[in-house]
C-alpha cells in the first residue's frame, strides 16, 4: 500500500524509532488499545482501528516534526524539548505543547568533567572546548555563564553582558563520554540516568542543565484536536493505572476517620455501608509506590480484609 498517499486523513502520531524511550511507547500504545502492525524497516503505520497514522522517528526529530505542525501528537525526552526550543530564533515561541509527563525515561542532562583532572567548577570549563549532542542548551548554558547571568536576568535582559573568552561546543551524535579521554574535550555535556556510563569513562558531574523525563507533546497548530484529546485521555488512564492500586478494606465506624485519613484517595474514598451497622466497606486508590506503608498502618488502625488489586485501565478528568 502507498502509506504516504494515505496520511493526509489521518492525525500523525510521532513515536520514537530506537532508542531509551521506544519499549515503554509502544507498551502506552499497547495500553491505550491503539492497533498497527509496522512493516520490517517502515517508518510509518496506519492503525487499524483509528484514523492515526504513527510515524517512527529519532526521539531528537519529534520535537522539531511536531513545531513545523506536520506531526500532531509525539513522545520524546523533556531534554529534546528542550533543545529544541533553544535552537529558536530571538523572540520566536514553540509550536510544541508538552501536555503530559509520562514518568519513564527520567535522566538529566549534566556537565561532566575528568574525576581525576584539575576542574572542579563549572566556571573553569569557560573558554575551553565541550562536546555534546545538545549544542544548543549547551550554547544557552555557557553564554549565561559566560556573562555572569542567571537564567532569569538572562531571559528579562536586566544586565550587561560582560565580554569574556568564549566556550568552544562541538556537536558529536552519540559515545559523547569518549571525547575527553580522546582529548576532544576538557568537559561534555551529556545525559546520566544510573551514572554507569559516566563513571566507566572516569567522569563526574559538576552540575545540571536540564532534568528530563518523557513527555506527550502536541502541535499548536494541530487541526485534529479531537483525535489529540482521545489519545491523551487514553495515555492519562494507562499511566494512572500503572501509578495506582485499587485498596479496598472493611473498617469499623468508629476507626473511619482514622482510615480514611491514611487513604484519602484521588478525590475521597468510596464508603459501602455493610450488613453489619457499625462496619463499612471502602474502597480507594493508592499510589503502588506508597501500598505496603499504608496497608500497614491500615492494619495498625483495625481495618480488615484490605485487598489490593492492579488497575487494568481508568479514566478521570482529575
Ligand atoms: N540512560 C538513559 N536513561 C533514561 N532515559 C534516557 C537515557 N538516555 C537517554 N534517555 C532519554 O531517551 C531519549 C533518547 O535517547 P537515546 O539515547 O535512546 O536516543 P536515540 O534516539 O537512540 O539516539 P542515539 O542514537 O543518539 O543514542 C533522550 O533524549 C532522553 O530523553
Ligand atoms: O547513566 P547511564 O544509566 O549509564 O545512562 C547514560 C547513557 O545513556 C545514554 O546513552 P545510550 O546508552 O542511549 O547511547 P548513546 O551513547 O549512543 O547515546 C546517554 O547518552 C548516556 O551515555
Amino acid at each position: 500500500m502507498d502509506l504516504v498517499n494515505h496520511l493526509s486523513d489521518r492525525m500523525l502520531f510521532a513515536v520514537p524509532k530506537k532508542g531509551r524511550l521506544q519499549q515503554a511507547c509502544l507498551d502506552l500504545l499497547s495500553g491505550s488499545d491503539i492497533q498497527f502492525k509496522r512493516e520490517n524497516r517502515l517508518d510509518i503505520a496506519l492503525v487499524k482501528n483509528l484514523p492515526i497514522a504513527l510515524i517512527f522517528l529519532p526521539a531528537a526529530d519529534i520535537p522539531t516534526f511536531v513545531g513545523e505542525g506536520k506531526v500532531d501528537l509525539g513522545i520524546t525526552g523533556i531534554d529534546q524539548v528542550a533543545e529544541h526550543d533553544a535552537q529558536l530564533p530571538y523572540l520566536e515561541s514553540s509550536n510544541v505543547e508538552q501536555i503530559m509527563d509520562l514518568g519513564f525515561g527520567n535522566c538529566k542532562l549534566q556537565v561532566q568533567v575528568p574525576e581525576k583532572g584539575q576542574i572542579k567548577d563549572v566556571k573553569e570549563l569557560i573558554g575551553k572546548n565541550i562536546v555534546t549532542s545538545f549544542t544548543a542548551l549547551t550554547e544557552d548554558y555557557f553564554a549565561r555563564l559566560e556573562s555572569g547571568r542567571s537564567r532569569k536576568e538572562s531571559i528579562n535582559g536586566t544586565t550587561s553582558p560582560i565580554p569574556q573568552l568564549k566556550t568552544k561546543i562541538k556537536f558529536v551524535g552519540g559515545s559523547v563520554e569518549a571525547a575527553c579521554a580522546l582529548g576532544v574535550a576538557d568537559g561534555i555535556v551529556d545525559l546520566v540516568e544510573s551514572g554507569e556510563t559516566m563513571r566507566a569513562a572516569g567522569l563526574c558531574a559538576i552540575d545540571t542543565v536540564v532534568e528530563s523525563t518523557a513527555v506527550l507533546i502536541k502541535s499548536k497548530k494541530t487541526t485534529n484536536q479531537k483525535l489529540v484529546d482521545l489519545v491523551t485521555a487514553r495515555i492519562r488512564g494507562v499511566i494512572q493505572a500503572q501509578r495506582y492500586v485499587l485498596c479496598t478494606y472493611n473498617v469499623s465506624r468508629s476507626n473511619l476517620s482514622e482510615a480514611t485519613r491514611i487513604t484519602p484517595g484521588k478525590r475521597a474514598p468510596t464508603i459501602m455501608s455493610l450488613e453489619e451497622s457499625d462496619w463499612v466497606a471502602v474502597s480507594v486508590m493508592v499510589e503502588k509506590k506508597n501500598l505496603a506503608t499504608v496497608m500497614d498502618e491500615l492494619s495498625e488502625h483495625h481495618a480488615t480484609d484490605i485487598l489490593a488489586t492492579e488497575i487494568v485501565n481508568s479514566r478521570s478528568t482529575g
